[in-house]
């Protein structure tokens, strides 16, 4: 088994209140939930958290899979003496949380997934992406991956709002972005759905080239207690485009 790492993470929000764990998209680190944090005002308190090789996470040893990643995030909750909280993860965040949840339910309360996966062959493709960052770096690809973060329109109105995201991109350790891709190349948690038992709220954008509504179709029919909101005007980074929408949707999904 591969070893956990000591993910880096800020905690923010009034002791007490209930917890919220957020994971991030592939490529990203935990500023891409700012948006969320006015939003959430003092009704969480909130664990924003890097994934190994992401952020100012360290990476650790190579060859790891979502279910490594997901038994970071247990460590994470241990060292913190977090018993049970929330998890709300986008992208390769939300493939991390569908783990969770199936796998260690007694630590996950309520689900919120955006913008993610179950399944996302081609696996070639993924670890054709691997290759590259690895030989070439993260600039070479943080245009096309800006372009599925963000609406064309959105990048075209907003731009001072988009270029922290494209530096934060070209800023992603590229042997963590690789790993990350390595373990989306592997990563079939179809038949972990049925398993999820915590209330679960499917997030899609609809206008996401990455994971188009159909993957959050997907998820929401084969998990028992769950609801899909395909939300209009957003691509992969919905929490970004759709700050409002989003945080209300998370919101009144975590707290009672
Ligand atoms: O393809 C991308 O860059 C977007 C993406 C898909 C899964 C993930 O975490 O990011």
């Amino acid at each position: 088994m591969v070893t956990a790492t000591t993910l880096f993470q800020r905690t923010t929000g009034p002791l007490g209140a209930p917890f919220l764990l957020l994971g991030g998209s592939l490529g990203s680190n935990l500023d891409m939930w700012k948006p969320q944090l006015p939003r959430f005002g003092d009704r969480l308190r909130v664990v924003r958290y890097d994934h190994r090789g992401h952020g100012g996470s360290p990476i650790g040893p190579g060859g790891y899979g979502i279910q490594d990643l997901g038994r970071d995030v247990l460590a994470m909750m241990d060292r913190l003496g977090i018993e049970r909280a929330s998890y709300c993860g986008s992208s390769l965040g939300g493939m991390v949380g569908l783990w969770l949840a199936a796998h260690a339910p007694e630590r996950i309360e309520r689900l919120v997934v955006i913008a993610t996966s179950a399944h996302q062959p081609p696996a070639e493709g993924w670890l054709e992406r691997a290759r590259q960052v690895r030989a070439m770096g993260m600039e070479p690809v943080a245009d096309a991956v800006l372009g599925r973060w963000f609406t064309p329109r959105f990048r075209a109105a907003l731009p001072a709002r988009v270029a922290p995201y494209r530096a934060m991109i070209a800023a992603c350790p590229a042997e963590g972005y690789a790993g990350g891709c390595e373990a989306i190349a592997a990563m079939d948690l179809r038949a972990d759905l049925a398993r999820i038992t915590a209330p679960t709220l499917v997030i899609a954008g609809a206008d996401d080239p990455a994971t188009p509504p159909e993957h959050g179709e997907l998820i929401k029919r084969q998990t028992m207690k769950s609801r899909l909101v395909v939300v209009p005007n957003a691509a992969h980074l919905a929490n970004v485009e759709q700050p409002e929408a989003i945080s209300q949707l998370i919101t009144d999904h975590v707290i009672d």
